[in-house]
C-alpha cells in the first residue's frame, strides 16, 4: 500500500456509525469481562495525560485498549491531547504553521530563513518549534542542497521528528516509552505491506544522515530490526490532523489516543476542534458520541464506515492486520443501507443490493423481488469505477471528475440505488465538494479545455448555487442513514448545506403558483432563508456533539453561529419589510374605497 493511500484511510479514522436499528448495548459485552483485565502497572503509569477515569485494559481479541470507569455524555471530550509529533502534508506546509497548524497564507506566515521549507505564525510559534526544528531544518537543507527537488513526505518528516525528539529525551524517559509500547506488526505484516514498510525505513534513514547501520545506535536502537519495529508502529498507529472542517493537513502519533480500539459502531470520535490557545494546538480530542456506560470500551472508528462490510474488512485487515468483529460487522440486521436499493414496488421498503454470488434480493418489508438485478449489479460495478477515478482526478483534473460524477450519480439512482448506498454516496459527497468548489473558483476546468472561462451571468451562477444545493441535500440524506447523530462528518456536511442555502441567491426565481412553489427544490426567497436557518440551527446541535460542547461545535461550529444570528436578522427584516407592505396595501386600499 502507498503512503498516499495509508493516508486516504486514515484520513477517514472518525467514527462513522449505522442508525438506530443496531444495538446500543456496550460492545465491550462482546469480550467476556474475565477476559479482560487491567494492564501492567508499570505500561499504565506511564501514560500522564489519561484521565483517572480511564483504564488501560487488555483483551484476548483486541490487546490494548482503553475503558471508562464513569458514564459520559454525547460530546464529552473524553481525553484531549497534544500529539508526541505531527507533521504538515507537502502540499499544506506553505498554507499553515508548522508548530500550531493553524490556517494563514504565504503573505501571512514567516518562513524559517534557513531551510525555507517550514512557515509559523510568528516567532512565539518559531521559538516553540525551534528544538525539534532544529534537527529538522538541518535535515532538510542537506536534502535540498543535494539536488532534490522535494522535501521528503509527512510520513518521513513525522518520522524524523519522533528519532530526534527519542534521542532527546532518551530511551528510559515516559515519552519515548509510551512510543516503544505502541503496538508493532513487524511479524505479521503481509508481504504486500514489506514494500511501504522498506520504503519508510530507507527514506528514513537518508532524512536522518545516516552513513552506516551502526549509527542508529544513537537513537537508542540496536538494530536494523529495531528500526523496522519501530516503522510498523507508525503504520499502525498514525492518525491524521484533519482542520475543522475535517480536511486533512498532516499526519501525527499520540500514544494515549492509540490505545483507543477500532469499532465499525464506534461510541467516540476523534477531532482537532482548535479551540485552544495556539500553544497547545494542534490538540486532538476524543469525544462521546452517544451515551457511553461506567465500565464500557472506548472505541473509535480507523476507517470510514460509511463504506459497506467487505470493504471495510478489507482496509482493517491490509493496514491494521486483523478482522473486525463489531456490532455492526457481526449484525443480523437483514439490510444495511450501505448495500441496499429500494423496494421495486416502491412500497418505502429497502432489498439488499444483488452481488454477483447472490443475485436473489427481496424488499425486507413487501417481499417483492427484485427483478432488474442485472442494472444494479452494472451500475455499482461501473459506479465503483467512476469513484476510484474521480477520487484520484478531484485535484488534478476537477472538471473530469466532476463530468464521471455527475454521470453516475443518476444511472445509480435510477438503478434504485438508495442514498446511503455505496458507491452512491461516496459519488455525491465528492460530487458536492466538487460543485463547492467550483462556486469559489467558477472558472476550474478540465485541463483539456480552453484556458479561460467567461464569468458566469446570474442566472447561471443561480443554476450552479441550486445544483449544489440539491448535491448537498443528497449527501446530508445519504450520511443520516448510516451516521449516527452528532457524527462530525454528518454535522459538517449540514454546515455546508445550511451555508449554500444562505448564499444570497445570484438571480432569484420569480415566484411561480402555490403548487408550483411546493414542488421546487431549492425553494427561493424567503422560504430558502428559513430553510437555510432550521438547517443550521440543526448542524450547530449535530456540530456541538461531535466537536464537544466546550468548543461550541469547533471553529465551524462557531461561524455557524455567526450564521444563524445573520439570518435570524435578515428574516426579522423580511418579516417587518412584509408587514409594512400589508399594512401600505392595506391602507391604500382603504383610502380608495
Ligand atoms: C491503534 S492500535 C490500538 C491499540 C492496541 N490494541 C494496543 O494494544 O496497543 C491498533 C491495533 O489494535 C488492534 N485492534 C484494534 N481494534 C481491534 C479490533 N476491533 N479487533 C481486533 N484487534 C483490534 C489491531 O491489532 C490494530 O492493528
Amino acid at each position: 500500500m502507498s503512503f498516499a493511500k495509508l493516508k486516504a484511510t486514515r484520513q477517514v479514522k472518525q467514527s462513522y456509525v449505522t442508525s438506530n436499528t443496531l444495538p446500543t448495548s456496550p460492545e465491550s459485552s462482546a469480550v467476556p469481562s474475565e477476559a479482560v483485565h487491567q494492564h501492567a502497572e508499570q505500561t499504565e503509569n506511564i501514560y500522564k495525560s489519561i484521565p483517572e477515569y480511564l483504564e488501560i485494559r487488555t483483551s484476548p481479541t483486541s490487546g490494548r485498549g482503553l475503558w471508562t470507569t464513569k458514564p459520559c455524555n454525547p460530546g464529552q471530550v473524553i481525553l484531549a491531547v497534544k500529539p508526541h509529533a505531527a507533521a504538515l502534508s507537502n502540499e499544506r506546509l506553505d498554507l499553515h504553521c508548522s508548530q500550531c497548524f493553524g490556517e494563514g497564507n504565504h503573505a501571512s506566515l514567516k518562513r524559517c530563513t534557513k531551510c525555507q521549507a517550514v512557515y509559523y505564525c510568528d516567532s512565539t510559534c518559531q521559538n516553540a518549534d525551534w528544538p525539534l526544528h532544529k534537527n529538522e531544518c538541518v535535515a532538510l537543507q542537506r536534502i535540498l542542497a543535494s539536488g532534490e527537488t522535494s522535501i521528503p513526505s509527512e510520513a518521513i518528516r513525522c518520522l524524523g521528528r519522533i528519532m530526534w525528539k527519542r534521542q532527546k529525551q532518551g530511551p528510559l524517559s515516559a515519552w519515548t516509552r509510551e512510543i516503544d509500547l505502541l503496538q508493532s506488526h513487524t511479524k505479521d505484516i503481509e508481504p504486500a505491506a514489506y514494500e511501504l514498510h522498506a520504503h519508510l525505513a530507507i527514506s528514513l534513514v537518508r532524512y536522518l544522515g545516516l552513513s552506516s547501520p551502526s549509527e542508529i545506535a544513537s537513537f537508542g536502537m540496536a538494530s536494523g530490526a529495531d528500526l523496522a519495529n519501530f516503522v510498523s508502529r507508525f503504520v499502525t498507529n498514525t492518525f491524521t490532523i484533519t482542520d475543522p472542517s475535517l480536511t486533512p493537513l498532516g499526519v501525527s502519533v499520540s500514544p494515549p489516543v492509540a490505545l483507543i480500539n477500532h469499532s465499525c459502531d464506534p461510541n467516540a470520535v476523534v477531532v482537532f476542534p482548535r479551540s485552544r490557545p495556539n500553544t497547545q494546538e494542534p490538540l486532538m480530542q476524543v469525544i462521546a458520541l452517544r451515551d457511553i456506560v461506567a465500565g464500557e470500551e472506548i472505541l473509535t472508528a480507523y476507517i470510514d464506515t460509511t463504506l459497506p462490510k467487505a470493504l471495510r474488512q478489507a482496509s482493517l485487515r491490509e493496514t491494521y492486520l486483523f478482522s473486525c468483529a463489531c456490532a455492526l460487522c457481526t449484525s443480523a440486521a437483514p439490510v444495511d443501507p450501505r448495500e441496499s436499493v429500494w423496494c421495486p414496488k416502491a412500497c418505502g421498503g429497502m432489498c439488499p443490493t444483488p452481488t454477483e454470488e447472490n443475485s436473489l434480493s427481496q424488499c425486507t418489508k413487501c417481499r417483492a423481488v427484485l427483478q432488474k438485478t442485472d442494472e444494479v449489479l452494472d451500475a455499482v460495478r461501473i459506479g465503483q469505477q467512476a469513484l476510484d477515478k474521480a477520487t484520484l482526478l478531484q485535484f488534478s483534473d476537477p472538471a473530469k471528475s466532476k463530468q464521471l460524477s455527475s454521470k453516475l450519480v443518476p444511472i445509480l439512482a435510477s438503478a434504485g440505488a438508495t442514498p446511503s448506498s455505496h458507491p452512491l454516496l461516496a459519488l455525491t459527497r465528492l460530487h458536492t465538494a466538487l460543485l463547492i468548489a467550483d462556486l469559489h473558483h467558477p472558472q476550474s476546468q478540465s485541463q483539456s479545455d480552453a484556458p479561460t472561462t467567461p464569468t458566469p451571468t446570474p442566472t447561471e451562477a443561480q443554476a450552479a448555487l441550486d445544483e449544489a444545493i440539491v448535491a448537498a441535500t443528497k449527501a446530508v440524506a445519504g450520511l443520516e442513514g448510516v451516521l449516527r447523530y452528532g457524527h462530525p462528518v454528518r454535522g459538517i456536511a449540514r454546515a455546508e448545506l445550511g451555508k449554500l442555502l444562505a448564499v444570497d441567491e445570484p438571480a432569484p426565481r420569480a415566484p411561480g403558483t402555490a403548487a408550483e412553489e411546493a414542488l421546487r427544490y431549492p425553494p427561493s426567497g424567503v422560504k430558502r432563508l428559513r430553510l437555510a436557518l432550521e438547517t443550521l440551527v440543526q448542524a450547530r446541535g449535530e456540530l456541538g456533539v461531535g466537536f464537544g460542547p466546550p468548543n461550541e461545535g469547533g471553529v465551524v461550529g462557531r461561524s455557524v453561529r455567526d450564521d444563524i444570528v445573520r439570518l435570524e436578522r435578515e428574516l426579522a427584516v423580511w418579516k417587518k419589510g412584509l408587514g409594512e407592505a400589508l399594512r401600505d396595501a392595506k391602507e391604500a386600499k382603504t383610502g380608495l374605497s
